[in-house]
Order: structure tokens, then sequence, then C-alpha cells
């Protein structure tokens, strides 16, 4: 049986609504599948990442840089490290930070176990960090930075860039020298006077926003920036200016997704957790066990999660590990009473193959009574075996939620008692609240 493994840092999934298995959304983490893709041209040449991740967030208005801002446990810089790092032709991804985060930026990288990263200082101007960040290569010393042919530049603040476009930016920034993403713009750019009256506006059909990422040839990129001013240095923000203006080189414009955009205030923060939750809810394995009642059950919810990609699996076993790794949402049926032993088994598996290091796992365990006794006689001493329970595998970044299900004979009740279960279960696996696991919830 061939199982695909599904890349949950495809966010494009979010915007097209494609389910994540459309091939265009699965993990091309192979040169060579990457070469099978339409487009795609193998990348043959070293290709390194600079991050710069040096600002202060001011507009975010928060004590911390936005860059170190948690989304899921996780700061948003290493969602950024990892779209980069997941993908096997791109080498180092030399991370740009000021200097009082350097430490901070070491535990994230150690943390979260990024393994092609080395952490630079910046400087008092994006155009400072970037340019430190692209000296890091000079030191032909360091085996960690070699110099690259192409060298990609990306905002540590746009945590959602995809191998497609990534692909496009270092192949166009080999052939032409300097190639970025653009998009439409949003809305029309005015020029003011000074007394605050409207001077001109610009056609905005003519003109584009100009994103992230952006690739150079390395050579062109690093002359640019020996070559500008200090003004350059001190009020530009624009990477493809310096390679026109100092080397003459015209970037190749590509236009990229939407979810290109730059997190710059507040809500960019609500809209970057929203993507990524959204974007891990689109699969589950429901784990169905032996019983019959439960098989019956498990095809139900299958029927009615409609909108994931849904397998049924009969149990957490070693043979069944490549359904386990498709996904971090987990619907586990078995009977009231029933030991926890296939949640720990499922819990032992994440552990061992570090499923849940970037993103938590969660298990919905769904406890079928078929007695006529009513859960409510449940004994206290299991609620709280549920809840210590829950509370230990949450350190393991597995988020363990409970249901309870009473089986009735009475069909359309039956269905009606699914369907809140299906409800709950969607809810709990979207929204990944950390306080509500050990709860044990009732239909
Ligand atoms: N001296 C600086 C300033 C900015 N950046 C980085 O450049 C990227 C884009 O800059 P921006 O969104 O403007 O970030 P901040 O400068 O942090 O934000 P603000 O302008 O709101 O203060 C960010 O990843 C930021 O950390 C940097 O490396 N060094
Ligand atoms: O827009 C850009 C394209 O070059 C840069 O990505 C950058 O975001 C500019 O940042 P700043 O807000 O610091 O000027």
């Amino acid at each position: 049986m061939h199982i695909q493994v599904l890349d949950i840092s495809c966010f494009t999934c979010y915007f097209t609504g494609k389910k994540p298995l459309d091939p265009g959304c699965v993990l091309a983490c192979d040169a060579e599948r990457s070469a099978d893709r339409p487009g795609c041209a193998p990348v043959d040449f070293p290709v390194a990442v600079v991050l710069p991740a040096g600002g202060s967030g001011e507009r975010m208005g928060l004590p911390a840089p936005k860059q170190f801002c948690t989304i899921l446990n996780r700061p948003l810089i290493s969602y950024t490290i990892q779209a980069f790092e997941r993908l096997p032709w791109i080498g180092t991804v030399v991370v740009v930070v000021a200097k009082e985060n350097h430490d901070l930026m070491l535990n994230i990288v150690q943390k979260f176990n990024h393994t092609k990263v080395n952490v630079v200082h910046g400087g008092t101007t994006r155009h400072r960090s970037i340019f430190s960040g692209l000296q890091a290569f000079c030191n032909t010393s360091n085996s960690l930075t070699p110099k690259p042919k192409v060298v990609i530049i990306h905002d540590a603040v746009r945590p959602f860039v995809e191998e497609d476009l990534l692909l496009k930016i270092t192949l166009a920034a080999k052939e032409q020298g300097a190639s970025g993403a653009i998009r439409p713009l949003v809305s029309t750019v005015i020029a003011t006077t000074s007394e605050g009256y409207l001077d001109h506006s610009l056609e905005r059909a003519k003109y584009r926003a100009s994103e992230m990422p952006q690739g150079f040839l390395y050579d062109v990129i690093f002359q640019a920036y020996q070559r500008c001013s200090e003004l350059d240095f001190e009020f530009g923000s624009e990477c493809l200016h310096l390679a026109l203006q100092y080397c003459g080189v015209n970037a190749k414009l590509i236009e990229g997704p939407p979810t290109l955009w730059k997190v710059t205030y507040k809500r960019d923060l609500a809209a970057a957790e929203a993507i990524i939750k959204e974007t891990l809810s689109m699969s589950a394995c429901i784990i169905a066990g032996a019983e019959a009642e439960a098989t019956e059950l498990a095809k139900t919810l299958q029927k009615n999660l409609n909108m994931m990609e849904t397998d049924v699996i009969p149990c957490a076993k070693e043979s069944n590990a490549g359904y386990l790794s498709k996904t971090r949402n987990f619907i586990h049926l078995s009977m009231t009473g029933s030991n926890s032993l296939g949640v720990l088994e499922m819990v032992k598996h994440f552990e061992d193959t570090d499923h849940a290091r970037l993103y938590p796992v969660v298990i919905v365990w769904v406890q079928l009574n078929m007695t006529k006794q009513s859960v409510d006689s449940q004994k206290t001493d299991e609620l709280t075996a549920f809840r210590i329970l829950a509370s230990e595998v949450i350190q393991g970044n597995v988020l363990l939620y409970g249901i309870q299900i009473e089986h009735t004979k009475v069909p359309e009740q039956w269905e009606r008692s699914v369907e809140r279960l299906t409800q709950i279960t969607v809810a709990l696996i979207r929204d990944r609240n950390a306080a509500l696991t050990g709860q044990l919830l009732r239909v």
C-alpha cells in the first residue's frame, strides 16, 4: 500500500480549499519528486537563506518582537525556519537577530531541533540586518556557511511560504540575477502634499506590492550592499531596488499567493493562527478498535467528517504507522471502562517518531457506553485518572480530550447523538485548546 505523507505546512490549501491529499500539497521533500512536478526543475547548485529577524515589531505593540510571539506553543520564527529547512535543496538558513535575543533564538533552535540554522547579529535597520546575514557567508573558514550560488532573502515574519514559489524564485534568480514575489495592490497608492492634500494617485493596475521571498545571485546582492549608500541602509526597504541601482540587474517578478503577507499587526497573529489551525484540521484518523459497535460508529463518523480526509484503522499498531504519520488528529474509539492502553500506545508512537514536536497532536478519546447504566455513575477516580493522563501527555505536545456517548437503539436519537459527537470532535480538533484537555464531555 502506498501512503502519501502530508505536509501540513501546505498553507495554500487554506485559501484554495484544496483537500490536503491534492498532489500539489504533498510533501515534496526530495529533489527527485520536485523534478517530477510540472514546472519544477531540480536545483543542482548551492542555495542558502537569510531570514532578517532583528526588528522590534513596534507596530505589533507587544513587549516581545513579533517573530518570537507563539502560535500553538511555537514561536512564529520557527514556522518560517521550518518552511525552508524541510526542503532538501536548501542549505544553511542564516537567522539574523538583535544581540539581546541571541540566547532566546538559540533556545528556539534547540527546542524545535532546527538543524540548518546559523544565528548572527543584526543591525539597526532591516537593510543592515540583511547585509550582516549575507556577511556570514564571507567567512570561508566556517563550514556551516559555505558561499551559496543563490541566496533567498525572506522576512522572518512571513511564515507561509511554499516550495513551488521558492523554486520559481530560486531558478529565476539564477537566470536573471534577482527575482522577487509580488502581489496585486489591495488599495490605490496616492502621494500627498506636505500639507496633507492629495498630490496625485497611481493607476492601481500598473503597480504591484513587493513581497518576499526574493532571490539573488549571491555575488549580485552582496556587491549591491557593498556599494549602496548610508541613506539606503537607513531608509531603504527594497532589496530588488539595490540590485537594480547598484548592479544593473532587473529582477524577474513572480506573482505569489495571498498567504505571503507579512505579520505586522496584532490581527495578523490571529490570522496566522487561524490559517495554521485550519490547515492542521484537514485530515484525521479514526482508531476503531475491535468491537463491532465501535467499528460501526467509526464508519458513521467517517461519513459525517466529510470536510476532512479521514482514514479508519483498527488499532495504532506499528503496521499502521503510515496512517499515524499522515495526520495530527486522532479519534480513538473504545467502550466505557476500557483502559487507556490504546491511547498510551499512540502517545508512545508519537514520542518515538517525534510526531508532535512541531505541531500539537489531538487525541479525542470517544468512549461508547453500551450498558443501561448511565455514564453519570462513572467513578470519580476514573475521571481523575483521565485528567492525570491528559496532564501527562500534554508535556509531549499531545492534547487529549474525552467524549462519552451513550448508545441507544432509537435510530433518530442515536443519529442526533452521533451528529453532536461529530460537531464536538470537529470543534476540539479545530480549536486545539489546551485549556480543555482532560475534560470528559458527554453527548
Ligand atoms: N533592524 C531590523 C529591522 C527589521 N528586521 C526584520 O525585517 C523583517 C521585516 O520588517 P518589519 O516587518 O518592518 O519588522 P519590524 O521592524 O520588527 O516591525 P516594525 O516596523 O513594526 O517595528 C522582520 O522580520 C524584522 O525582524 C531586521 O532584521 N532588523
Ligand atoms: O516590503 C518588502 C519588500 O521589499 C519587505 O519585505 C519588507 O517587509 C519591508 O519591510 P519594512 O516594513 O521594514 O519596510
